[in-house]
């Protein structure tokens, strides 16, 4: 698992530790590694032009240090001191005796910056608030334009830490070298895409850190997750899924939500609706009924939503599968018709998984503000109707309605998942696995998971029906077989 935790957290936890350590050695910690990796994207240190931009706090203290170790190897080292009076004292003198300069004037910090090889980000870590000022900003504009590769210091400077927000201008790094813990900003977009690579390094706070505010699941964490099938098992066992999506208009959408629920192991799908020949003629093994969610027989878990359309029946058909006692997903169509009172009266679970449009929708916002506070958006629906809710997108969050448990980000997802349908195939899968037993918050983000991965495995343009039939070798992929 990865793990990431609020400001408040890494900052408690750095006390702690200081606490029991000589004086600098968390700093020299944190710079050693960024010089390594700093010497690492520089191939060669001698001879090379680094450049480090200096803001007030200790993320700048980290940078001139890191920068006075690759000056001691050679390189030409050029500090911009973006509030000259405030630069990190120690820092400052370090690199001075290790033969670095500085520059304060804005054209010459703009050309430095202009013929860099390398620039160290150290204007704002986790003390960095309202994106950055406009002095900074056209400093991070020059980096971004330069050839220079940009190492950004624990953040990319100008994101918002705890939540992923990125309220102006802020630096676009190649490579984030971050300390102790992952902040939610490398791991939540839109700040995460202006991360690059992530390097975690171990300084030394690990034991004094809390209760994290968010995780990510690793290929080994999805292994002990995911059901097996074992020597006793018949097909309530593993799980039977309910399907009620699709209309006459739409029978594509039952097509790719039942090809998801079929690969994630279910032992029976069984189809409820309009769709059933489309169903049919593609999947010979589910068993269909033209009727609604009552007519469909036992089921596990219901996913009910795609490709409904707007109409009566398909009010009436999400109404049914909420009235069940099991679990419900609800996608789609079915985000349209959803009463909160409704949902929160239920007893058994209920997870939602709307694309940022439907959880505007939902929330009475614009599309624009839920990606900007996706963090945000995913706990304040989670409370609102009472259920686990997936957010999709290039970073997919789950949250449960408690607001106790972490939430969920997932990594494995790609660009190329934004293609008609492949949504409906995560319904399938994400209903499996609720019909297979896993609590509602495993079973969305191992879904969201393996869809991720499925795509990467089908690699380049893909159809949604390709991500379904990629589905069983990322669940391989993930077991390790
Ligand atoms: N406390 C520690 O022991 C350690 C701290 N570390 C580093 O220290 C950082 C945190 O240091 P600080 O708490 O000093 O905070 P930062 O260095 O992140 O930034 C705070 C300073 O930047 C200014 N500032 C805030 N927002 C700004 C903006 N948008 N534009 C320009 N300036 C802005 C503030 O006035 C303040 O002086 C971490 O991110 C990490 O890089 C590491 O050295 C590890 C050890
Ligand atoms: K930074």
């Amino acid at each position: 698992m990865r793990y990431g935790h609020d400001v408040a957290n890494v900052r408690a936890a750095e006390q702690a530790t200081m606490a029991r350590l000589p004086g600098g050695l968390l700093m020299q910690r944190a710079a050693a590694a960024l010089a390594a990796t700093g010497a690492e994207a520089l191939g060669r240190v001698y001879g090379t032009r680094v450049v480090v931009l200096t803001g007030s706090g200790a993320n700048g203290g980290d940078a001139l240090f890191a920068a006075a170790r690759l000056a001691r190897r050679g390189a030409g080292v050029t500090a911009v001191l973006i509030t000259p009076d405030r630069a990190h004292r120690e820092g400052l003198a370090a690199l001075l005796a290790a033969g670095g300069r500085t520059v304060t004037a804005p054209d010459a910090s703009l050309r430095a910056v202009a013929s860099a090889d390398l620039v160290l980000d150290g204007i704002t870590g986790i003390g960095g608030t309202g994106g950055l000022r406009p002095a900074a900003e056209s400093l991070a504009e020059a980096a971004r334009t330069s050839d220079a590769a940009v190492l950004a210091v624990d953040l990319p400077s100008g994101v918002d830490a705890d939540t992923g927000e990125v309220p102006g201008a802020a630096v676009r790094a190649d490579v984030t070298v971050t300390f102790g813990t992952y902040k939610p900003a490398l791991l939540v977009d839109p700040a995460a895409e202006l991360a690059g690579a992530l390097r975690l390094v171990d300084i030394g706070i690990g034991p004094d850190l809390g209760a994290p505010v968010l995780e990510a699941l690793q290929h080994a964490d999805v292994a002990a997750l995911l059901p097996r099938p074992g020597g006793e098992s018949d097909k309530y066992r593993r799980g039977v899924v309910g399907v009620a999506a699709g209309s006459a208009r739409y029978p594509g959408a039952a097509v790719l939500a039942v090809s998801g629920a079929l690969r994630a192991g279910a032992g029976a799908v069984r189809y409820a609706g309009p769709g059933g020949e489309a169903v049919l003629a593609r999947h010979p093994e589910v068993l269909v009924t033209a009727g609604s969610p009552h007519a469909a027989g036992r089921v596990q878990a219901w996913v009910v939503g795609p490709g409904l359309g707007d109409g009566a029946d398909a009010r009436t058909t999400v109404s049914e599968a909420l009235a069940t006692d099991v679990p419900v997903l609800v996608d789609a169509d079915g985000l349209r018709m959803l009463d909160p009172r409704t949902v929160r009266a239920r007893t058994a679970p209920t997870v939602l998984t709307p694309h940022a449009g439907e959880a505007a929708a939902l929330l009475g916002r614009v599309r624009e503000d839920v990606e900007a506070h996706r963090l945000d958006s995913v706990r304040e629906l989670a409370a609102r109707f009472g259920a686990t809710v997936l957010l999709k997108g290039s970073t997919t969050l789950v949250a449960d309605p408690s607001g106790e448990t972490p939430v969920r980000v997932n990594a494995t997802g790609t660009a190329w998942l934004a293609t008609a349908g492949s949504g409906d195939v995560l319904s399938g899968l994400c209903g499996s696995l609720l019909a297979a037993g896993l609590a509602p918050r495993d079973a969305a983000s191992c879904a969201a998971y393996l869809h991720g991965l499925a795509a990467r495995l089908a690699q380049g343009p893909l159809s949604a029906m390709d991500v379904a039939e990629a589905v069983p070798a990322a669940w391989r992929n993930a077991m390790g077989a």
